[in-house]
C-alpha cells in the first residue's frame, strides 16, 4: 500500500529547512537535516472544509479518535486496532479550580485510554501506518507508555503483527508487565532512555521494522493531537484560555498545538489557547532551551516522573515553536510537588494519575502562583497517564494503610484515634 494517495494530506514538510516530501508511511526525518529534520504533515484544509463539518461530526456515533478521520494521515480503509482509543472524559472540577486559585478548570483523564495513557492515540496511528508500509513488526524505545500502547494496539490486531520493545531497565514494573501481557518482545536495556533510544534506532534500521518512535515518525504527533481536538469538541468548540501538558520529548504538546491549529484552519474554533508545558526539575532540557533561547543541551534523567525523563528530547523544536506561537510558557515542578499533586488530585477528584500524568496540573499551581496564569483565565489540563502503572511512586505519595489484627477492640481504638 506504500505510496497510496491520502485524500487530505498534501505533503510532509521539514520544520528545519522547509523541504517537502511525499507522505509515504516510511518517510521519517528529512534526509538533508538529519535529527533536526522533523517532518510535519501538511493538510489540504480547503478540501477538508468542503467535505466535512461539525454536523457530520455530531452525527457520527464513533467516540474514538477515528471520528476525526479527515484530520488524520491515514488511508481510511486500512484495518485499525480494535481497542477504543480516545473519547476520554473531560471533567469540570470546581474543587481543584479553587485549590489552584483559578475560576475554571477542566481535567481530561487520558489515563482512561485502553492501555492507560495518551500514547494510545499515537500508537493506533503507528499500527495503521505500518500496515500501509506493508510491515508487520513495529518497534519503539519507550519509558513504558509508548511501548504498552503499541503492544496493546498490536495485540488487538489478533496475531497479525508483532511489537518489539526497548525499555530502560528503570521502567516501572507495571508498564513492563503490561508489555509482557500484551505479548510483545521486551528488551530491557541496562542504560538511560537515551541509550535505549539509540539502540532501538540501530535495530529498527538494521532489521527493517516499522519505526514507532515519535522522535522520528511524523505521523505519531497526528494521533497525539486528537487530545486537544477532543477537548475542543467537548467544550462545544469554545476553547479555554490555557491548555496544559506535561512535556518529555515534546511531541505531545506539539501535537496539542497541531490539533487546535487544524481546527482553526477548518473554521471549527475561533480562538487558539495558550500552551503551558510542564517539565520536571530533574530533567528539564526543553524548559531550559525555551527560557534561555538557546539550542537544546542534553541533561541527565533524574526524576520520579519516568515518562517525562527524556534527557535528549528530539521534538523540542516543534514543542518550543508551538508554545511560542501560542504565546504560552513553560514551567518546572519538583518531584515533591508531583507527589503532592498525585495525592491532592486523587483525593479531590477520584482521578489517579502517574507522576508524569499529574505534572501538568502541578505546573498550573506554580503558574498561577507566578502570575503566568491569571485567576480569571480558564484552563484545561490533560492527565496523561494512569497512576496504576506506577504503584511504587504512588506509595511514596500516600504511605501505607493502617494495619491491625482482626480484633474489634483494636479496630475501635484505631477509629477513635482517627476521629471516625
Ligand atoms: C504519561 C505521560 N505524560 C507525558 C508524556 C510526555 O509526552 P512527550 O514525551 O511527547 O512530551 C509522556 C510521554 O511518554 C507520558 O507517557
Ligand atoms: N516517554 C515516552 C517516550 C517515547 O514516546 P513517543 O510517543 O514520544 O515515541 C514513552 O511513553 O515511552
Amino acid at each position: 500500500m506504500e505510496g497510496k494517495k491520502l485524500k487530505y494530506v498534501k505533503d510532509l514538510v521539514c520544520i528545519s529547512c522547509g523541504e517537502k516530501y511525499e507522505p509515504l508511511p516510511t518517510q521519517y526525518l528529512c534526509p538533508k537535516c538529519g535529527e533536526k529534520g522533523i517532518l510535519d504533515v501538511e493538510y489540504d484544509y480547503e478540501k477538508i472544509k468542503t467535505d466535512w463539518n461539525k454536523q457530520d461530526l455530531k452525527a457520527n456515533p464513533d467516540p474514538s479518535i477515528w471520528r476525526y478521520l479527515p484530520l488524520l494521515p491515514i488511508e481510511p480503509t486500512t484495518p485499525k486496532p480494535t481497542l477504543r482509543v480516545g473519547g476520554t472524559p473531560l471533567y469540570k472540577s470546581k474543587v481543584m479550580a479553587k485549590l489552584l486559585g483559578i475560576e475554571t478548570l477542566y481535567l481530561k483523564d487520558d489515563g482512561l485510554n485502553p492501555t492507560g495513557s495518551l500514547k494510545d492515540r499515537a500508537s493506533a496511528i503507528a499500527v495503521v501506518k505500518a500496515q500501509e508500509a506493508g510491515m508487520n513488526i513495529v518497534s519503539c524505545a519507550s519509558t513504558g507508555n509508548a511501548a504498552s500502547s503499541l503492544a496493546g494496539n498490536i495485540a488487538s490486531m489478533g496475531n497479525e503483527m508483532k511489537a518489539v520493545i526497548f525499555v530502560p531497565s528503570r521502567a516501572p514494573i507495571g508498564k513492563v508487565t503490561q508489555l509482557l501481557i500484551f505479548g510483545a518482545l521486551v528488551l530491557s536495556v541496562k542504560g538511560s532512555y537515551e541509550e535505549t533510544f539509540y539502540l532501538s534506532q540501530e535495530a529498527i534500521n538494521k532489521r527493517g521494522w516499522y519505526n514507532r518512535n515519535a522522535a522520528i515518525n511524523p505521523y505519531l504527533v497526528e494521533g497525539k493531537k486528537t487530545s486537544s481536538i477532543e477537548i475542543a469538541e467537548q467544550l462545544n468548540w469554545e476553547m479555554v484560555d490555557w491548555l496544559v501538558y506535561s512535556v518529555g520529548d515534546g511531541c505531545t504538546i506539539a501535537g496539542a498545538w497541531k490539533g487546535v491549529y487544524d481546527l482553526k484552519q477548518i473554521g471549527f474554533i475561533d480562538k487558539l489557547p495558550k500552551l503551558l508545558g510542564v517539565q520536571s526539575e530533574g530533567c528539564a532540557p526543553i524548559t531550559e532551551a525555551f527560557k534561555k533561547g538557546t539550542d537544546l543541551i542534553p541533561v541527565p534523567e533524574n526524576t520520579i516522573a519516568d515518562s517525562i525523563a527524556v534527557g535528549k528530547p528530539r521534538n523540542y523544536m516543534k514543542a518550543i515553536k508551538a508554545i511560542k506561537e501560542s504565546n504560552g510558557d513553560m514551567i518546572n515542578v519538583s518531584d515533591q510537588e508531583i507527589l503532592d499533586m498525585m495525592k491532592t488530585l486523587g483525593k479531590n477528584t477520584g482521578i489517579f494519575g502517574e507522576p508524569a500524568g499529574v505534572a501538568g496540573i502541578a505546573g498550573i499551581k506554580k503558574a498561577v502562583e507566578n502570575g503566568i496564569i491569571k485567576s480569571s483565565e480558564s484552563v484545561a489540563v490533560v492527565i496523561t497517564g494512569n497512576g496504576l502503572k506506577d504503584i511504587k511512586n504512588a506509595e511514596k505519595a500516600v504511605g501505607a494503610p493502617l494495619t491491625l489484627r482482626p480484633d474489634l477492640k483494636e479496630l475501635s481504638q484505631l477509629l477513635n484515634d482517627y476521629n471516625f
